[in-house]
């Protein structure tokens, strides 16, 4: 399972982060695309890119596959899985702007500066089955975008391409983002304040310390209930202020629904477990990540390299 999520400090800053939940590593790392760059881009939805990218990925047949980016302008995506749900369409649509599957997060962040432009280009967007190479057949996802102001999910579905409004700036996996929205309202109760003390007929009842309202929080690492609980974390976490708070911060927030070894097997009958938390700033245009084997929270600022360059930064 995956879990994003998306926040701001108080002078519009975002910071735009995920856990890679799964079983395996496919040798990502941080990868910048710079200005100019011409990937492979089967449709031409992507000719050149026009902002400085940083992201986690890996590169293939010269072209960057990103997991999860952002551009220098602060616009940030990035992909979960959407299996049972996810539909391409097998070619592409005439008329409309085909983009690749594999191709989307970059897609995104190449050429737009803002949630509001690329919400305006999905009107036309169609999303196509069409492999990198032989060796990466498209993987099934759904995506959430950030910039300073909001944030939206987009998934393709039999409904054909729907763009939702994300009020509360998380996003897991199966089912779709309407599910999981809906399904916030049984949780309504939770609050983090210290409820009572009441009275049951003449029994006198307090609570026995802190974390008495959020009773009912669900504690597993089944998609509905990190996605409950992602939403529940960013929605009462204080506002910080300057990067290093903010960074603490994201880790925090994503710490809080990561998967430990042993607890849960995917349907292969191997243990999913976080294998990276990545983490964007808008501030800075810097990369922040962690993995499972080393926790320590190392850093690529996007700026401490040549943007100009003529060939992917792989750090
Ligand atoms: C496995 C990752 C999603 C993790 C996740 O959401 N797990 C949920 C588990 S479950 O199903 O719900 O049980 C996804 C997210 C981004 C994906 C990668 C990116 O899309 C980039 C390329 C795209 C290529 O088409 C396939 C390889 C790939 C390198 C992808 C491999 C894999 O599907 C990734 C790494």
């Amino acid at each position: 399972m995956c879990t994003g999520v998306r926040f701001t400090d108080g002078k519009g800053n975002m910071y735009f982060g995920r856990n890679l939940d799964w079983s395996c590593s496919y040798g990502e790392r941080v990868v910048i695309t710079p200005r100019g760059y011409k990937p492979k881009s089967p449709f031409g939805a992507v000719p050149q890119v026009g902002m400085a990218i940083i992201g986690m990925g890996i590169v293939e047949d010269g072209t960057p596959l990103y997991f999860d980016c952002g551009n220098e302008k602060g616009l940030a995506v990035a992909g979960l899985n959407f299996p049972g749900y996810a539909v391409y369409a097998d070619a592409p649509r005439e008329g409309a702007m085909n983009v690749a599957a594999f191709e989307f997060p970059l897609w995104v962040v190449a050429n737009h500066t803002t949630v509001d432009e690329v919400e305006a280009e999905l009107a036309n967007v169609t999303i196509v089955d069409e492999p990198v190479s032989p060796r990466f057949p498209s993987s099934m996802l759904h995506w959430i975008i950030g910039d300073s102001t909001r944030s939206i999910v987009v998934e393709q579905t039999e409904a054909g391409l729907q763009v939702f409004h994300d009020d509360v700036d998380v996003l897991t996996n199966q089912p779709g983002f309407a599910w999981h929205t809906e399904n916030l309202r049984n949780y309504i109760n939770l609050t983090s304040d210290v409820p009572g003390p009441l009275s049951w007929r003449t029994q006198e009842l307090s609570a026995f310390g802190s974390g008495a309202g959020m009773r009912g929080l669900p504690g597993d690492y089944y998609s509905p209930s990190r996605f409950v609980r992602e939403a529940y974390l960013n929605a009462n976490y204080p506002t910080q202020e300057g990067e290093k708070a903010n960074v603490s911060k994201i880790f925090h927030i994503l710490g809080g629904v990561s998967m430990i070894d042993g607890a849960a097997k995917m349907t292969n009958g191997e243990f999913e477990t976080t294998i990276f938390t990545g983490a964007f700033s808008s501030a800075t245009c810097t990369y922040y990540w962690s993995t499972y084997d080393d926790p320590a929270i190392r850093s690529v600022a996007l700026f401490d390299h040549d943007v100009d360059a003529d060939v992917l930064i792989e750090e």
